[in-house]
């Protein structure tokens, strides 16, 4: 279990965690969420002893990482890939890693094989495709068995088979009982994976809940409705009180009723359906307004016209 406690860090003036509580349990994966800048890399920094908090403290399984007997034991990370000697083999890094943390030899060969580099362990970790050290990452941090891990973007330049091979592990080693931290800017991403969501914007807390709470609160659905009169559609649904926007292939979205309340009040007002489909918003856009108000760069995007109700 990994607990945060007011953790704070600054950088000069400048604050890039801001009194952080958290709770990451065991046996579930926990997203680690928010835009570039937020604070998640500082956060697992200081989970991993890399970085000292200026004020607060985070600790593992009831311990700063400092105080670990054994660290790579306790806890893995996979934090660069690319923080590997290029000109070593992988089973020379990894072996170099493990004696040097009393963790036994054999064990390499394990890890080798969880991560599917057996065929490739002898070849030197420089000619590596990004998915291949990846896989090397996470060897070293699987190395010790330990029972907290942390990914910090883990699925970044990988592709789609890559992308599923990293799910299916932190699902598994969740399902083993660890704690599974795990960061990333893509709530997609995050929504096949995670369990629970922490969002930070700006190093601040803004949601630690579970994914379908999330989605239930934030990513309200809504109805696309299309017909061959949208004008009177849109005032006709309008006068029912919902809230009508056109979109731009001459669709309308509804707020405000479910598609049954939609096609009726279409029907009451004598007009012909092509669509009604119910639409869930995306989690990406959940998280885009969640954190609207903590990214450091953002771009203006154009309103969508509205429909007056009644026009
Ligand atoms: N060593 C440092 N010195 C000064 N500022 C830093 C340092 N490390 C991080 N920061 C700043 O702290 C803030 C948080 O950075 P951090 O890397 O933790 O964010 P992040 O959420 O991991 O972002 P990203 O998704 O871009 O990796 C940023 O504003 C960053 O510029």
């Amino acid at each position: 279990m990994i607990v945060a406690t007011g953790l704070t860090k600054r950088y000069g003036s400048s604050v890039a965690v801001d009194g952080i509580d958290m709770v990451v349990e065991p046996g579930r994966v926990t997203g680690f969420l928010g835009p570039n800048g937020a604070g998640k890399s500082t956060t697992m920094r200081m989970a991993l002893g890399l970085d000292r908090p200026s004020a607060g403290s985070i600790t593992v399984d009831g311990r700063a990482y400092a105080d670990l007997p054994a660290p790579l034991r306790e806890v893995g990370a996979l934090l660069d890939a690319g923080a590997v000697h290029k000109g070593r083999t992988a089973r020379d890094h990894l072996t170099v890693l493990a004696l040097s943390n009393g963790i036994p030899r054999r064990r390499v060969d394990e890890v080798l094989d969880l991560v599917g580099l057996t065929g490739v362990a002898d070849r030197r970790a420089g000619g590596y495709s990004l998915g291949m050290s990846q896989r090397l990452g996470i060897a070293g941090a699987l190395l010790g068995d330990p029972g907290t891990l942390l990914f910090d973007e883990p699925v970044n330049g990988l592709d789609p088979e890559g992308i599923l091979w990293i799910r299916t592990l932190m699902r598994s080693l969740a399902a083993q009982g660890r704690t599974v931290l795990v960061s990333s800017h893509l709530m997609s991403e995050m929504a096949l994976t995670a369990d629970h969501l922490v969002v930070i914007g700006r190093g601040r807390i803004l949601a630690d809940t579970s994914v379908r709470a999330f989605l239930d609160e934030h990513a309200a659905s809504w109805v696309r409705v299309r017909g061959p009169r949208p004008a009177e559609l849109a005032a006709a649904l309008g006068t029912a009180g919902l809230e009508v926007d056109a979109l731009a292939d001459g669709a309308l979205a509804v707020r405000g009723a479910g598609a049954p309340d939609v096609g009726e009040r279409a029907a009451d007002a004598g007009l012909v359906l092509h669509e009604l489909t119910t639409v869930q918003a995306s989690l990406e856009e959940a998280f885009m307004q969640l954190t609207a108000d903590s990214v450091q760069y953002s771009a203006a995007v154009p309103d969508r016209h509205l429909v007056p109700a009644g026009a």
